[in-house]
């Protein structure tokens, strides 16, 4: 039988409040009508005030899930949010190299509680290693900080980090979202051809939790669907507005966001 839905994998950790990680990525698949899978690279102890405790998934039994999607079915698109450490980037790429599928890599390093979710090893791995495989990278400016080494301030300062990331460190293309500058949310796509700036107002919230592996979510799935990464960009960047504004108000501290109510490009 042939299969009715793109299919699009999510490679992360759990967070059991469903904010951030696979579960909010299955929500974003499933809200863009794109079928969901996941393998799991580290159970999370978290909630909306922080994360209280992380059981990472031996690398065996991840080379195991990703074997059982493998030999069944070839998602038409990846993304991957915390990974741990550097033995587990080692086997997704592996996977990633061997089926050739688009990639996008969220490089989760800290939750928006502050506390550490991958360790020094992985960063240098991620840098070095696992970015160059990716269609696609959507740091923040902390994690864009620290894989560029720059100091990022300003426009001109997401500029120089842009060049490292395509001219030196040889990553296809890189989101740099402003979600932690001041101002606007103002996100930038660069690619080696070009530069597309897209900018909302800030919504005056702390309900941001999970935006960033929603966002990369939201762009993995239309590229499942075969939309160009100009077009995802703008899908991703309407539905995390949207997902902000429209916040469900969960938990006592940094709530999740909102995936029932965008219907849009
Ligand atoms: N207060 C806000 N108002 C509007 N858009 C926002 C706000 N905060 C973040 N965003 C947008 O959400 C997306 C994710 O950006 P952000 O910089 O928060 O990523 P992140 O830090 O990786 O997310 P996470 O909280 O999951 O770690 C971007 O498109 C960003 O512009
Ligand atoms: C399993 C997992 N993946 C990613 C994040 C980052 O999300 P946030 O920065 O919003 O806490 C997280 N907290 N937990």
């Amino acid at each position: 039988m042939s299969k009715k839905f793109p299919i699009a994998l999510t490679v992360a950790g759990t967070d059991p409040t469903g904010g951030a990680g696979v579960l909010t990525d299955i929500k974003a698949f499933h809200s863009r009508e794109v079928y969901g899978m996941s393998a799991v690279t580290s159970l999370t102890a978290q909630n909306t005030l922080g994360v209280q405790d992380v059981y990472n998934i031996p690398v065996d039994f991840l080379n195991a899930q990703l074997t059982s999607i493998f030999d069944d079915e070839l998602p038409d698109a990846m993304k991957s949010g915390m990974i741990a450490t550097a033995d587990m980037m080692e086997v997704i790429k592996g996977f990633v190299e061997k089926y050739r599928i688009p990639y996008v890599i969220d490089p989760v390093m800290i939750a928006t509680s502050g506390d550490n979710l991958i360790d020094d090893k992985a960063i240098d791995y991620l840098r070095d290693h696992l970015i160059q495989t990716a269609l696609c990278i959507t740091p923040n400016i902390i994690e864009a900080e620290r894989l560029s080494g720059l100091s990022i301030k300003t426009e001109e300062d997401i500029n120089r980090a842009a060049k490292i990331f395509i001219n030196d460190l040889g990553v296809q293309s890189v989101i740099i979202k402003g979600g932690h500058l001041k101002g606007d949310a103002v996100d930038y796509l660069f690619t080696k051809e070009h530069v597309q700036r897209l900018s909302s107002e800030r919504i005056d919230t702390n309900h941001t939790h999970g935006t960033g592996c929603t966002f990369s979510a939201v762009i993995t799935a239309e590229i499942a669907k075969g939309k160009s990464l100009e077009s995802a960009f703008k899908t991703g960047k309407n539905y995390i507005t949207n997902a902000i504004k429209n916040t469900p108000g969960i938990g006592k501290g940094n709530g999740p966001v909102n995936h029932f109510s965008y219907k849009g490009e």
